[in-house]
């Protein structure tokens, strides 16, 4: 082994009643912070989608009947990418926002980076990207299934900013509670050293903790500014690696299938750990409320443009 710092030395995140124990001391995302103005958010920041590299969820060892299904439609892919969802253009100008939202970062217990949850209550930028309808397209027919925000909304926008020196800027090993999660590198190698997402190429319940022994942990390959890389997020471990040295910057978003809602796999305390339970409440009441019409309904609740399966054709 190198002396750079390995994956399979990071601890796994808190479960179980040391959850409840942080939603009680948990503070809801913040909401009024003064920030400097952004650039405007154009659609044509959206690249054009090409062939992406793809590993599906019976490769992770999930079986055909734990597969969710709508019509002849099916929930199988675990992981795609890297590839670039954003041109140079809005690549550009999205790490310029971000860079000025880290004035509003906070530090995060269960990562050791700071972050910003809900960066799009603070950004104009980020709140109408994932609700532009070339860039939930993009993502929908990415994935094969129609993706829009997510209604919890807290969760749906997080950028992670890990520092090198005292902060570790690691993340450790979780699997989220989100299903559909987009991570964008607004760094690349060239900025920091360390900081490698690796996660584990088998079933959760399979996951063997942090032993270097087996062969499945994989490192993704997202060295390059604008890499992209769409995580089953729920069904996969995964963790990053300290950030010995530089700045390293991540967007993540999370996004929801309308029409898989009653199989969301947030639970209410993984929530209410991060954002605490006042704020958790009238997002959970989004997810569970009854809808007559998924797309529709989602698409109000997530103030979200409307993604049905016929707009994956
Ligand atoms: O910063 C990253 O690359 C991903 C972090 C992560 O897994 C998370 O925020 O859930
Ligand atoms: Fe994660």
């Amino acid at each position: 082994m190198s002396g750079r710092p390995s994956a399979l030395e990071l601890p796994q995140a808190p479960d179980g009643f040391r959850k409840v124990m942080k939603a009680l001391r948990a503070r809801p995302p913040l909401r009024s912070a003064r920030l400097p103005a952004e650039p405007p958010w154009r659609s044509r920041f959206v690249a054009p989608l090409a062939d992406v590299p793809r590993v599906s969820l019976r490769e992770f060892g999930y079986r055909g009947g734990e597969l969710l299904r709508a019509e002849e439609h099916v929930d199988d892919t675990a992981v795609a990418g890297p590839w670039r969802l954003l041109t140079d253009e809005g690549l550009e100008r999205l790490t310029a926002v971000c860079e000025q939202l880290e004035a509003a970062a906070q530090d995060a217990g269960f990562t050791a980076t700071r972050r910003l949850r809900a960066a799009d209550l603070l950004s104009p930028f980020i709140a109408n990207m994932i609700r532009d309808r070339e860039f939930l397209l993009t993502c929908s027919r990415l994935v094969g299934i129609p993706l829009i925000p997510h209604p919890l909304r807290l969760p749906t926008a997080q950028i992670n900013y890990g520092e090198g020196g005292g902060r570790q800027g690691g993340v450790r090993w979780h699997r989220d509670g989100m299903d559909y999660v987009f991570t964008i590198q607004l760094s690349g190698y060239d900025d920091y050293d360390g900081g490698r997402f690796t996660y584990f190429l088998g079933r959760t319940d399979e996951f063997p903790g942090p032993v270097p022994e087996d062969s499945r942990f994989r490192e993704a390959d997202l060295g390059e500014r604008g890499a992209t890389l769409f995580l089953h997020g729920s069904r996969i471990f995964h963790a990053v690696t300290p950030v010995t040295k530089g700045h390293r910057v991540t967007l993540v978003i999370s996004l929801f299938c309308p029409y898989f809602a009653r199989q969301d796999s947030n639970t209410f305390w993984h929530l209410a750990a991060d954002d605490g339970i006042a704020a958790t409440v009238p997002c959970w009441l989004r997810l569970k409320w009854p809808v007559r019409n998924p797309a529709v309904d989602f698409g109000l609740r997530s103030a979200s443009p409307v993604i049905t399966w016929d707009d994956l054709r």
